[in-house]
């Protein structure tokens, strides 16, 4: 159970960020306690990307502060990459690699890297070790994608869009790998447009919209309180009917 004690792995105090005259996030503050899953949910061009890229320390913020463990990500970045792993975007990889170069490549960006084996063994990627990227499914590409992400040992793991695209079996594997990322005590922040994987994942899930956070709480907190704002009883909701009830009430 999460409560206000324990460290947080990230803390995001009044973030504002513009891309020119566009407000992408306005005044956002957020707190994601070690060890849990935190997911970060909104429509299209709420400034989600935005606010985990000020987190992995790729954007400097226009205003607020934003912690990882205590450091300032963008200031730090050379600590904060020890910290915090992302996942990768496809087209940063090459076609031709093969999932073990590809690990050793990565690998050898950190000073204390995971070992590649183990690496392997772990995703479920050990009979794939030569195959090259461009053959692999799309579920194996994902799981390459968090093997990239954990090959620096990361304590904080940025998820955004995991399962995008993929078919509801590599989505559920997906989710158990994110699972068992939490049970070795890897907080992990996850971006993503799906309640049905926000419901059976996070364990805290902040809703923005417009660039501010709509409201923040477990799964079942949003869904009462979604209900509660369109006056529907809770059993008659889930968290997509909150989700929209939620950040559709609040500018219409
Ligand atoms: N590099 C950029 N230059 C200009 N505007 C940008 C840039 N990146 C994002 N934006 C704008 O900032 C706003 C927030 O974008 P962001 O990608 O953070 O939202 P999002 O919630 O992740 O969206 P989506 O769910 O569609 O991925 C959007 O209006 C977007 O068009």
């Amino acid at each position: 159970m999460t409560t206000h004690t324990t460290a947080a792995a990230l803390e995001i105090t009044g973030l504002c960020k513009q891309y020119g005259s566009k407000v992408a996030v306005d005044d956002l503050s957020l707190r994601v306690a070690e060890g849990e899953i935190f997911g970060i949910l909104g429509p299209n061009g709420a400034g989600k990307t935005t606010t985990v890229e000020c987190a992995e320390g790729l954007r400097r913020p226009d205003g607020g502060t934003v912690r990882v463990f205590g450091i300032d990500p963008y200031r730090d970045r050379r600590e904060a990459r020890t910290l915090v792993g992302a996942q990768l975007q496809e087209s940063q990889l090459q076609d031709k690699l093969t999932v073990a170069e590809a690990i050793e490549l990565y690998a050898s960006f950190y000073p204390q890297p995971a070992d590649t084996e183990a690496l392997l063994h772990r995703l479920g990627l050990t009979d794939k070790r030569n195959t090259r990227y461009r053959r692999l499914s799309g579920g194996q590409k994902q799981r390459l994608s968090i093997a990239l992400a954990l090959v620096g040992n990361p304590r904080l793991i940025v998820f955004d869009e995991l399962t995008t695209g993929l078919d509801p079996a590599a989505r559920r594997e997906s989710w158990r790998m994110v699972e068992q990322l939490r049970d070795n005590g890897i907080t992990v922040l996850l971006v993503t447009h799906y309640a049905d994987e926000a419901e059976r994942l996070c364990d805290r899930v902040a809703l923005i919209q417009s660039g501010r956070r709509a409201a923040t709480g477990t799964p079942v907190e949003l869904i009462s309180a979604g209900a509660s704002h369109a006056g529907y009883p809770s059993t008659r909701f889930n968290l997509d009917d909150a989700i929209v009830a939620l950040t559709t009430g609040e500018e219409s």
